[in-house]
C-alpha cells in the first residue's frame, strides 16, 4: 500500500560545502524531448553531425558505438512514436515509462508498495489529484498509449509477464515523479532521466544543503572515483518491511556504479552537512516565493513542504521580497480595506501579464513587442481601472516590486530579448554605423538586464546560501555578457567616428591586481579544487572591486532606458531592505536615438573608450566571481561553456 514507506537520504560522515556526495551516478532510463529527436543522439544526447532532412519514426545515434549501447531501448516505443494520440504533445515521459520497465529484471517490474525497483511511484496520489481532472486524463491517456504500443510490437504474442495497466500507469507515475531535466551546456532542456534510489531517495527542501549536476557525455574519469557518502533511511516502517515489500535496500543501491549510458548524475554539497543529517536537493525553482513553491510541489509531487525556509514566521526576507507588490494611493477606506482582495487579483492579473508576454516571445519571438510589453508593466504597474473595470478617484497602481519573482523573470527575458534585437540589427545591415550604434545600445541595455538580474540574485543569495547556484549562473551570464558587448564589432562605429575604443587584443593588462578572483577562477579551469571555500571573503573582494566600476560604467549600459534608470545601482540593493519599498516612478521606457554621442562628453562620465575597458574588466570580474560560485556547487568540470572560455581568451590565464 502506498504511503507506507518514506525513503530519505542521510550523510554517511561529515562534509565540507563544495564537495561531491555521490560518484557520477547511470540512470535507469532517460529520453530525449520530441523536439530533439532529430537533431541529437537517443543515447548520449550530443548533437548528430548530419541530421536527416526528413521526419524518420526511428530513434538516431551519433554512433555505431551509441548504437549498440542502446540495448535498454524498448521497440514498442517506435510503436508510440507512430501512433501516439495527437493530444500527447510530447512521448518522453512515455518513452523512459517504457525503457524502464524494459531495463529491469522481470522480478522488480511490478508494483509492490507503491514502488517498482525501489522507486516511489505516487500513483495512487496522483491520481487521486482532486480539481486537476486534466492531469489525471492526461496520466489514464499515456499509460494507454504505452498499452497500445506494446500490444503493436508483440501482438498476440504478448509477455505473459508484461505489466499489467495498473503497472504501465505507475511506471508512468514513477517518471513523473522521480526524473530529472537533462540540460545542455547552454542550458537548452534535452530530456529527461530517472535515476536509481542513491538519488532518487533524497527528498525536497526549499532550503536544500545540496544541488546536482548532469554530465553530457559521461564525467572524467577522475569524478568517477568519488565515493557513495549517504545511506538510506526508512521511516514510518521497520527495515523488515522494506526488505519484504520492497527488496533488499543494499540490493537496490548497490550496483549504481557502473558502466551504463546516459547522463550521468553527481550530488554535490552546497552548506557544511554532518554525519546523520538529511540530505536534501530542490525539486523546484528557489527564486520562486513561498506560495508559488508551494502550489508547484503539490500539483506535481502532491506534499506540502514544511522545511525550514517554508516554516519561518514571519516569511524570510528573500519569501517576502519575491513576492511583494506596492498598491501606491490606496486612499479611499473601502479600497484599503479590501486591500487583500485588490492585491490577490492584481498579483493574478500582474502574473498572467508578465506569463503571456513571455511565452509570446518564446513562441512567436518578436522581441521588440516583448520588450515594451513588460518593461511597461515594470514600470507602469497595473491601474486600478485595469483591475476592476471601472474608475475611482484616486487611481491605485499596482506594481512589482523590483526583487519579486516576477521582475526577475521579466529580466531574464528582456536580457534575452534585447541581445536578439542587436544580433538581427547586425545581420541585416552591418555596413551601416547608424544600424551599428543602434545596435550597441540594444546590447548595452541586454548586458544591462543581465548585471541587474545578478546583482538582484547575489542580494538574495547573502540570506538565503541555497541560491548560490542560481548567483552562479547569474554573474556567469552576465559576465558573458557584458564580455560579448566588449568584444561586438559594434565598437568599430566608433572608429569610424573617429572616436578612440580600448584595446583589448591582452587579457592580462585588465586583470586586477586587488583581488584573488583570477587565482581561484585559474584554479577551476586547471581542474584543480579551489583551496578556499570562504565565500565571504571571495565575496567581499568581488564587491570591493566591482563597486568602482559599477560606478563608471552603470550609467552607460543604462543610458535611454528609462526603466533601468531609476536603478542607481544594480548590485547594491541595500537600500531595499531599511526602506519600505513603495514603488518606483512611472517612468515611460523607450530607447533614446543612438546614445553614444550625447553620452559622450556628458559631464561627470567617463570617455568612450574608458567605458569599453571598464565594460570588458566588470565581464571578466563578473565570469570569475561566478566561475567560483559555480565551482562550489557544480565542482570543477562542468559550468564554463567554450564560450566563455574563449571569450575569456583562456590561454593567457
Ligand atoms: C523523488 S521521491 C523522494 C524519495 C521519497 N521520499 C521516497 O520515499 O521514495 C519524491 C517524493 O518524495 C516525497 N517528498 C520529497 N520531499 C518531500 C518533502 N520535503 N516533504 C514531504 N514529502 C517529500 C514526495 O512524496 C515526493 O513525491
Amino acid at each position: 500500500m502506498e504511503g507506507e514507506m518514506e525513503m530519505s537520504m542521510s550523510a554517511s560522515e561529515d562534509m565540507e560545502m563544495g564537495e561531491d556526495i555521490t560518484p557520477p551516478l547511470p540512470p535507469l532510463a532517460y529520453s530525449l524531448h520530441d523536439a530533439f529527436l532529430l537533431s541529437h543522439c537517443s543515447s548520449c544526447f550530443s548533437p548528430l553531425p548530419s541530421p536527416p532532412l526528413l521526419p524518420t519514426n526511428s530513434l538516431l545515434y551519433c554512433s555505431p558505438r551509441c548504437s549498440s549501447s542502446s540495448l535498454h531501448v524498448s521497440t514498442a516505443e517506435l510503436h508510440l512514436l507512430q501512433s501516439r494520440p495527437s493530444a500527447i504533445a510530447d512521448t518522453s515521459d512515455l518513452r523512459a515509462a517504457l525503457r524502464l520497465l524494459q531495463s529491469l529484471p522481470a522480478a522488480s517490474r511490478s508494483l509492490r508498495a507503491g514502488r517498482i525497483a525501489g522507486l516511489l511511484t505516487n500513483r495512487d496520489k496522483l491520481l487521486a489529484t482532486t480539481g486537476d481532472e486534466e492531469f489525471v486524463g492526461r496520466i489514464r491517456e499515456g499509460a494507454a498509449a504505452m498499452a497500445a504500443a506494446r500490444k503493436m510490437r508483440d501482438g498476440d504474442e504478448a509477455e505473459a509477464w508484461g505489466p499489467d495497466d495498473v503497472a504501465l500507469e505507475a511506471a508512468l507515475c514513477l517518471v513523473l515523479t522521480n526524473a530529472v531535466e537533462v540540460q545542455d551546456n547552454t542550458g537548452r532542456t534535452l530530456g529527461i532521466a530517472v535515476y536509481g534510489p542513491s538519488f532518487c531517495w533524497i527528498n525536497h527542501s526549499c532550503s536544500p544543503n545540496a544541488c546536482y549536476r548532469i554530465s553530457l557525455p559521461s564525467p572524467p574519469a577522475c569524478c568517477a572515483q568519488a565515493r557513495l557518502r549517504i545511506v538510506p533511511c526508512a521511516r514510518h516502517c521497520r527495515e523488515a518491511q522494506i526488505e519484504s515489500g520492497v527488496c533488499s535496500i543494499s540490493e537496490l543501491t548497490k550496483d549504481e556504479v557502473c558502466e551504463n549510458s546516459g547522463p550521468r548524475i553527481v550530488v554535490r554539497s552546497i552548506k557544511r552537512i554532518k554525519k546523520g543529517e538529511e540530505v536534501t536537493v530542490a525539486y523546484t525553482d528557489l527564486l520562486q516565493p513561498k506560495a508559488v513553491r508551494q502550489s508547484e510541489l503539490w500539483s506535481k509531487y502532491q506534499f506540502i513542504c514544511c522545511c525550514r525556509r517554508c516554516n519561518a514566521s514571519p516569511v524570510t526576507y528573500v519569501d517576502h521580497t519575491l513576492q511583494e507588490i506596492s498598491a501606491a494611493t490606496l486612499h479611499s477606506s473601502s479600497l484599503r480595506s479590501n486591500h487583500k482582495f485588490y492585491s490577490d487579483n492584481a498579483i493574478r492579473r500582474l502574473t498572467d501579464y508578465v506569463d503571456d508576454a513571455i511565452t509570446e516571445y518564446l513562441s512567436v519571438g518578436d522581441p521588440e513587442s516583448c520588450c515594451k510589453k513588460l518593461e511597461d508593466i515594470l514600470s507602469q504597474g497595473l491601474l486600478y481601472k485595469q483591475l476592476e473595470g471601472r474608475e475611482v478617484k484616486s487611481q491605485p497602481t499596482f506594481k512589482l516590486h523590483p526583487l519579486h519573482y516576477l521582475s526577475l523573470n521579466a529580466y531574464t527575458t528582456l536580457a534575452s530579448a534585447y541581445r536578439v534585437r542587436a544580433s538581427d540589427l547586425v545581420a541585416l545591415s552591418s555596413e551601416m554605423d547608424g544600424h551599428l550604434l543602434e545596435a550597441l545600445d540594444l546590447r548595452r541595455i541586454s548586458a544591462a538586464y543581465s548585471l541587474l538580474l545578478a546583482g538582484a540574485t547575489h542580494h538574495l543569495f547573502h540570506s538565503e546560501s541555497s541560491l548560490i547556484a542560481s548567483a552562479a549562473n547569474f554573474w556567469i551570464s552576465a559576465g558573458e555578457s557584458l564580455l560579448t558587448l566588449a568584444r561586438s564589432s559594434v565598437w568599430s562605429g566608433f572608429v569610424k567616428r573617429g572616436l578612440p575604443v580600448a584595446n583589448l587584443s591582452s587579457l592580462s593588462k585588465y586583470i586586477c591586481s586587488k583581488c584573488s578572483l583570477m587565482e581561484n577562477f585559474k584554479a577551476i579551469l586547471h581542474h584543480r579544487q579551489p583551496q578556499n571555500t570562504d565565500i565571504e571573503g571571495i565575496s567581499s573582494e568581488f564587491l570591493d572591486c566591482v563597486t568602482n566600476i559599477t560606478q563608471k560604467v552603470w550609467n552607460f549600459l543604462i543610458h535611454g532606458c528609462q526603466y533601468l534608470r531609476v536603478f542607481k545601482d544594480p548590485i547594491d540593493f541595500s537600500w531595499l531592505e531599511t526602506m519600505k519599498y513603495s514603488g518606483i516612478g512611472n517612468v515611460q521606457p523607450h530607447l533614446s536615438s543612438p546614445a553614444v554621442d550625447s553620452y559622450h562628453g556628458t559631464e561627470g562620465s567617463v570617455s568612450i573608450c574608458e567605458a569599453h575597458m571598464y565594460i570588458f574588466q566588470f565581464g571578466v570580474h563578473c565570469l570569475q566571481y561566478g566561475g567560483y560560485l559555480a565551482s562550489i556547487c557544480y565542482g570543477r568540470h562542468s559550468h564554463l561553456t567554450d564560450h566563455t572560455r574563449s571569450i575569456l581568451d583562456c590561454e593567457e590565464c
